[in-house]
């Protein structure tokens, strides 16, 4: 039976519980992330703001299961990530991520390299083919599908990795810095898309960005961290409704929301 009713939406989708991580041991110990509580729910955008090397890539490396933590739980769609030292499958393979690089293998052409998620899943070639060309045509990529990443603008690698993190059809994607080296107006564009794309599949979204006004315009909630080790000083309630349009973000309310989230940023209030 499909549980799609309210209940099961507002069930927490992802749950930090007391998350910590040291690198290292003794003298040389790096204390990455000081103790992380922190619950969402399904289809929720929020973001990580701190300042630089504050533990946030770790965070998010924490939750696709990549680093194991060093106390505390986390929980992926009801799963918990580790389980008697071992990573449960169940909760990494909803979880798609994305880097500030586009990280495309240059010996594939672009939709081989949307397409590759599907076939480290053994999904047959025809079905990968259909499903990568889709998803070059949702984002902008129609008609550079044969090409190889080299011919590609540094805005259109994004899109393509974009692409391959959508195309397993994730629940949870995890977003570090993605349009970080961007210019400001290919950064708006594909922050639009980004949003709309997150809304109607309802995706569970965690962004890691420098940006206030990027993390005010697309998340529900801001989650502002202290310098290392990581600590969450404050969740900040993002109260603009949707679909949001770049208007949003002349509007003075919005304005004054950067204000708040700076100071908070800066620990003073
Ligand atoms: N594998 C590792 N071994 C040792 N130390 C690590 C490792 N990974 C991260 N660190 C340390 O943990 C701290 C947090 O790093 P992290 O990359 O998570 O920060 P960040 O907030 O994402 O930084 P930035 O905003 O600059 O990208 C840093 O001091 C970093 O040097």
């Amino acid at each position: 039976m499909k549980m799609d009713n309210a209940a099961d939406i507002r069930a927490a989708d992802i749950r930090l519980a007391g998350v910590g991580k040291t690198f290292g041991q003794g003298e040389h110990a790096v204390r990455a992330i000081g103790d992380a509580t922190l619950d969402m729910q399904r289809g929720d955008f929020i973001s990580l703001l701190g300042p630089s090397g504050c533990g946030k890539t770790t965070l998010l490396r924490i939750i696709a299961g990549l680093e194991r933590p060093s106390e505390g739980e986390i929980v992926v769609r009801g799963h918990p990530v580790w389980e008697g030292g071992k990573r449960s499958a169940e909760a990494t393979r909803p979880v798609s991520m994305m880097f500030q690089e586009a990280r495309l293998f240059p010996w594939f052409t672009v939709a081989e390299n949307v397409a590759l998620p599907l076939r480290l899943r053994g999904v047959r070639k025809a079905e990968r083919e259909a499903r990568a060309h889709a998803l070059c045509e949702t984002v902008g990529l129609k008609g550079f599908e044969r090409m190889r990443p080299s011919s590609l603008s540094g805005g259109m690698r994004q899109r393509a990795s974009l692409a391959r993190a959508l195309i397993t059809e994730p629940q949870v994607l995890l977003l570090d810095e993605p349009f970080g080296a961007l210019d400001a107006m290919t950064r708006d564009t594909l922050n639009m898309e980004l949003m709309s794309v997150c809304a109607q599949a309802q995706v569970t979204t965690i962004l890691v960005t420098h940006s206030i006004t990027e993390a005010a315009f697309l998340s529900d909630r801001v989650v502002v961290l202290a310098a290392r080790p990581a600590r969450i000083t404050e969740v900040i309630e993002m109260p603009f409704e949707r679909p949001r349009t770049l208007d949003l973000q002349r509007n003075p309310e919005f304005q004054d929301m950067l204000v708040r989230l700076r100071a908070s940023l800066t620990g003073g209030h």
